[in-house]
């Protein structure tokens, strides 16, 4: 049989390059470049973009300004603007800031948990459940992350199971939507397919979303195992950016470039102009004097000594 006769015919970025991406850049990122960057997201086709965090901003200095861009960015028809909160003190910032969406973030290990939100798992769903109670007040969605999924820098294996049951509760309490995170990238596809069959017994594949990052070099492998088994929503950082502040040594998600050349090979419609997006992916790696990590991309400039 084919590939592409398992394949969903149409996926769905979902672009966290300014949250995850710029979240751990080491120097200053000015205002104007983190706006630049979403306006030219959005201008790319990206109908998905979580544009910040209202985390602790001692924690995430990085995301501190997260009011001041959504204040400044221009909001294009159909884009969903969304930003991590994770306690009622973020939710009512994001509302402040006009968030169309907001996303609450529990880890599948509980030492992960205490590194990443300072409280155990338990305590951070009982802390999620009034964020989601207070969105759902404001018909704000609220989409669930899991972070882990598939190894903890800090107590290494996760089993499915566990993510499982997580899933279960952050679906139970109003969540539209789950992302599975490989945070560290230590995954492989045979892990993917492991997990995403023990989640798939109990809830609905429009469900769920995988955040893969690429430090072991597995995140598109990994992806094709999740489209295979029917996921179509994806999450992405432009260029590759970032990383995980309380995961050392982690790099940045898979760079969205490469995911959708990746769709492009499969005949899978997502909706983006890779050209755009691999400009747009320059700009902030220039603007940050980082290596762009987008394969797609070096090739694409090693080929023509340009990016357009
Ligand atoms: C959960 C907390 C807030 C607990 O942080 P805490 O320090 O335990 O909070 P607290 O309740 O003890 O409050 C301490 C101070 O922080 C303030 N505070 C408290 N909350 C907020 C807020 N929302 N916004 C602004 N200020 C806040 C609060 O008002 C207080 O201020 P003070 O009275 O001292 O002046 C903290 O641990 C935190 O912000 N964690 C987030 C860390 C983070 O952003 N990590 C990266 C994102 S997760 C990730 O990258 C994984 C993911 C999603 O991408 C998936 C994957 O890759 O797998």
């Amino acid at each position: 049989m084919p590939l592409t006769a398992t394949l969903p015919t149409r996926a769905s970025i979902v672009e966290v390059g300014p949250r995850d991406g710029l979240q751990n850049e080491p120097g200053r990122i000015s205002l104007d470049d983190k706006v630049d960057l979403i306006n030219a997201l959005a201008n790319a086709g990206v109908q998905r973009i979580e544009a910040g965090a209202f985390v602790n901003p001692t924690w995430v200095p990085q995301m501190a300004d997260s009011g001041d861009a959504f204040a400044a960015i221009t909001r294009k028809p159909g884009v969903s603007y969304s930003a991590l909160t994770p306690n009622i003190k973020g939710f009512d910032r994001a509302l402040a800031a006009g968030a169309d969406e907001v996303a609450i973030f529990a880890a599948a290990s509980e030492a992960f948990s205490q590194k990443n939100l300072n409280c155990d798992i338990n305590t951070s769903l009982e802390r999620f459940a009034e964020v989601v109670a207070a969105a759902n007040a404001n018909n704000i969605p609220v989409r669930g992350y899991i972070s882990c999924v598939l190894g903890c820098p800090y107590s290494g294996k996760v089993e499915p199971q566990t993510c499982l049951s997580i899933a279960r509760e952050l679906l139970a309490m109003g969540c539209y939507e789950v992302s599975l995170g490989d945070t560290i990238g230590v995954g492989t596809a045979a892990d993917t397919q492991r997990l995403l069959a023990c989640l798939l017994n109990d809830i609905p594949v429009e469900q769920l979303a995988v955040h893969m990052h690429d430090t072991y070099g597995q995140a598109l492998s990994n992806i094709l195992a999740a489209l295979q088994m029917g996921v179509h929503v994806i999450d992405s950082s432009v260029a590759g950016l970032g990383g995980c502040p309380y995961a050392q040594g982690a790099t940045g998600n898979v760079a969205t470039e490469d995911v959708i050349y990746l769709l492009d090979g499969l005949g899978i419609d997502h909706g983006i102009n890779l050209h755009q997006l691999m400009a747009a992916g320059q700009r902030i790696c220039d603007r940050l004097g980082k290596r762009n990590n987008s394969k797609v991309t070096q090739a694409h400039s090693a080929r023509t000594q340009k990016i357009l």
